[in-house]
């Protein structure tokens, strides 16, 4: 079995290469970064050092790897005979990784089975975005698409850092992970992953997901750069940060409950596990990596704007993820293109056009006039 697998970068060889290498996979990883693929090439493995409680160091062998960029045709043809394409790319990239998995998908022998897909990046069905993306690039005389591809989203968790200098390609990462994945579009076909959950229903898990571990998370980073620390587990450690941090899981926790019928007390068992991971002492994350890429961040189906619309929508007025938000307006990371490109419509954008660029909400909506007292706040100190 062949897995290509865009993005070889943190969660590409932390995460998803290690799951599907243990599956089994042959993996060809593919990434525009020359140094890395380069050495990757000439690696014959690398080890993943889970750090945590159990820790274990894991080998992963057994791969190869190309440039996506300056390797495109060789790239393409290994798509044409993979079993699996994966990506760990950003969802922000999938648009340009789409039109080559269209080539290699039209490579293919008609014979083959449907090739499956599976973008594994922190957003709510990034999977289809991708497919979106494919299918603008796929030329619909050739074949139809449906019968040559399978696509299925998937919500992807562990947490893994940027690494130190000088690790080579080993990457440290937590021991928790989850990998839960749409079965139903592969019918009788489910890939045989034994690291990935495959469920029936993915909405309720990917937002549980995306509102409690990633909500929590950047909630943490952005409370912590304003209180001027470094790491995330610094931030947790923080009375004041780690009390916001909990309150804004408290809001999501009330709208996952109200929406998905998840029981409260395995809500909040969740909560508690996800708060523990944050606390890490071994993982060396910092909240300028957590942080990273907020205009991302507080677009409107994201982890910060989605549920406190849902809850505003709903009645409740949020407190505590307005408060997140405030400090995401203020992650100024001078490294971080995000972070410039939003301190430069706060500055150059009157309050109510800034709130409908960064988050997409009418001005109808209930929530916008709270975010857009926010950006008013921010404007007024600059
Ligand atoms: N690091 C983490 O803890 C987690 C990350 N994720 C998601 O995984 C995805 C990747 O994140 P990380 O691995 O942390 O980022 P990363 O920056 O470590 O890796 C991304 C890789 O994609 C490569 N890339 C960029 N453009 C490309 C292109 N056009 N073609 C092929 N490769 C390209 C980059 O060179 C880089 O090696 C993101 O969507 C992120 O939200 C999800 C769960 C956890
Ligand atoms: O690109 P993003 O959305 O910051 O994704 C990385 C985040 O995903 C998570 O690993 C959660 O799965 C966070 O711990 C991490 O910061």
């Amino acid at each position: 079995m062949k897995a290509v697998h865009f993005g070889a970068g943190n969660i590409g060889r932390g995460f998803v290469g290690l799951l599907l290498h243990e599956a089994g996979y042959e993996v060809v990883f593919a990434d525009v970064a020359d140094a890395l693929i380069s050495q990757l090439a000439s690696a014959s493995s690398y080890d993943v050092h889970e750090v945590g409680e159990n820790p274990a160091v894991k080998t992963v062998d057994r791969f190869r790897a190309l440039n996506s960029s300056t390797q495109e045709a060789a790239v393409v043809e290994e798509i044409s005979t993979a079993d699996l394409v994966t990506t760990a790319v950003g969802p922000h990239i999938l648009k340009f990784v789409a039109p080559v998995i269209a080539r290699g998908l039209a490579a293919r022998e008609p014979s083959l089975p449907p090739l499956q897909i599976m973008a594994c990046e922190n957003a709510i069905n990034a999977t289809h975005l991708l497919q979106v993306e494919v299918r603008a690039a796929w030329d619909d005389s050739a074949a139809d698409l449906d019968s040559v591809a399978v696509f299925a989203n998937t919500a992807v968790d562990r947490i893994v850092p940027n690494q130190e200098p000088g690790q080579g390609l080993d990457v440290t990462v937590e021991t928790f992970h989850e990998w839960v994945i749409d079965r139903t579009p592969f019918g009788d076909h489910v890939p045989d992953i034994p690291g990935a959950t495959f469920v029936d229903d993915l909405g309720p898990y990917i937002e549980r997901k995306l509102f409690t571990v990633n909500t929590g998370h950047a909630s943490a980073a952005y409370f912590g750069y304003a209180a001027g620390l470094e790491k995330i587990s610094e931030a947790m450690a923080d009375p004041s940060v780690a009390a916001k941090v909990r309150a804004v899981l408290e809001e999501t926790k009330e709208l996952l409950v109200a929406k998905h019928g998840f029981v409260e007390a395995e809500q909040e068992a969740y909560v508690q596990k996800i708060l523990s991971r944050f606390t890490n002492p071994y993982l060396p994350d910092t909240v300028v990596r957590v942080g990273r890429a907020p205009l991302r961040k507080l677009g409107r189906h994201e982890r910060f704007v989605g549920p406190a619309a849902e809850l505003a929508e709903r009645g409740v007025t949020p407190v505590a993820l307005l408060e997140a938000m405030s400090a995401a307006l203020r992650f100024d990371d001078g490294s971080d293109d995000e972070a410039v490109e939003l301190a430069n419509m706060l500055s150059e954008l009157d309050a109510a056009a800034a709130v409908e660029r960064i988050t997409e909400l009418p001005p109808s909506h209930p929530l916008f006039p709270a975010i857009q007292k926010l950006i008013e706040d921010r404007k007024a100190e600059a």
